[in-house]
């Protein structure tokens, strides 16, 4: 369908029945195929009976649609807030209408997030209300302190802007951490942690970092954790849009075309982390994740008992963390899914359905950064 004969048909409601059912309370609906309305909030009772009568299967932007819907009406329920109705026209509201040349929602109705789904203004007005405490927690061991400078500075300049958030680095170079300029509200905090022989030491241990920190003060001063590789640049806005209880980041490398059978988890049966062939949704990347602190709190504490039995068993997960990570999201499905113009790589040209690179990670030389070389 050409944009020319979307704009004659008359207004369409998407169809929420399957999603919004086991809610009894107020909802997002979007008239999408109106050209003066973007998204309103309305109570069930006007309209629910209005709802599945023309469903989203029937339009070739179905996927996309749905997938604005659900997002908003996540973030909405999430956000725990009373918010006044919103109505922006189309214009005004990033949203590509047609934006159908990727998937928007997966198939446990979880929304698939990119560049054009979703209304940063509108985003940001949910979550104002809400004034969350966003924690990121990196790790800096050894020369990775090198990074950490670029780090903070393009994060303050695209992630969360507007919004609180403290950035927790563990390092054992506390020395080496430079003094950035960071806006009201935000925060640096340097926590020790030993230095170690193995870079694979060093990622399996941010689940065990994260999960005694959650554990004995964390919990307290965050409402929402991110998990991240602190080799990376934020070059695009990283706000709001990425909330939820638990959010996923495809991995760059096998988001399209990829068989899952082609997906590099971990397939010995002797490890924890093992997903049989066959089994599996995505490939995820492990450089970036986050979600609401309770659910974090379960995923660290999973993945660090389970890379302690493998120890003992004298097994390492083929990727280590993101390798148990893998494992709890084919079973604990993410509530959002972040494409990888969430985590992209300065070693790969962008495509074109990456319209935006929000993070990138830096080339870096492995054998000279890492205490015990590697790839
Ligand atoms: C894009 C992506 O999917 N990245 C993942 C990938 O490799 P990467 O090649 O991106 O891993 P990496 O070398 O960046 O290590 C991950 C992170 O651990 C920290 N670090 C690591 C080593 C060290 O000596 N000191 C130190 O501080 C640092 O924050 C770093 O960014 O595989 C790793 C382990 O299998 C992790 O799962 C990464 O998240
Ligand atoms: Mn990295």
């Amino acid at each position: 369908m050409n944009r020319g004969e979307m704009s004659r048909k008359r207004p369409t409601f998407v169809s929420l029945s399957d999603f919004l059912l086991p809610y009894s309370w107020g909802f997002f609906m979007f008239t999408l195929d109106h050209p003066s309305a973007a998204g309103f909030l309305c109570h069930p009772a006007e309209t629910l009976k209005n709802f599945t009568r023309e469903a989203s299967s029937s339009h070739s932007a179905g996927s996309s649609r749905r997938g604005y819907v659900q997002q908003l009406y996540i973030d909405f329920l999430l956000s725990e807030t009373e918010i006044s109705p919103v109505r922006r026209p189309v214009e005004e509201t990033h949203l590509d209408l047609f934006r159908i040349d990727v998937n928007t929602v997966t198939n446990w109705n979880a929304p698939l997030v990119w560049e054009g789904t979703f209304d940063p203004e509108l985003i940001d007005h949910i979550y104002t209300n809400m004034n969350p405490r966003i924690a990121v927690l990196v790790l800096a061991v050894g020369k990775y302190t090198r990074f950490i400078k670029g780090f903070l500075e393009s994060g303050e300049k695209h992630f969360f802007v507007g919004f609180r958030v403290t950035y927790y680095i563990f390092t054992d170079k506390k020395e080496e951490v430079p003094n950035i300029n960071l806006a009201p509200g935000r925060n640096v905090s340097v926590l020790d942690v030993p230095s170690a022989n193995r870079w694979q030491d060093v990622v399996l241990s941010k689940m065990k970092w994260a999960t005694v920190s959650i554990e004995n003060w964390l919990h307290k001063e965050a409402d929402y954790l991110f998990m991240m590789d602190i080799d990376s640049v934020f070059h695009n806005r990283f706000g709001a849009e990425s909330l939820s209880r638990l959010t996923a980041v495809l991995h760059r490398g096998y988001y399209k075309r990829v068989e899952r059978d082609a997906f590099p988890y971990e397939r010995r049966p002797q490890s924890q982390a093992y997903i049989p062939f066959g089994e599996g949704d995505f490939y995820y990347t492990a450089a970036v994740w986050g979600g609401h602190m309770d659910e974090m709190y379960k995923l660290v504490k999973y993945c660090d008992e389970k890379a302690i039995e493998d120890t003992k068993n004298g097994i390492e997960a083929a990727w280590q963390e993101e390798s148990h990570l893998n494992k709890y999201f084919l079973y604990y499905k993410p509530s959002k899914v972040l494409s990888p113009e969430y985590l992209w790589s300065d070693y790969d040209e962008v495509p074109k359905d990456i319209r935006v690179v929000r993070i990138s990670q830096l080339v870096k030389n492995y054998a000279e950064v890492r205490p015990n070389g590697g790839q």
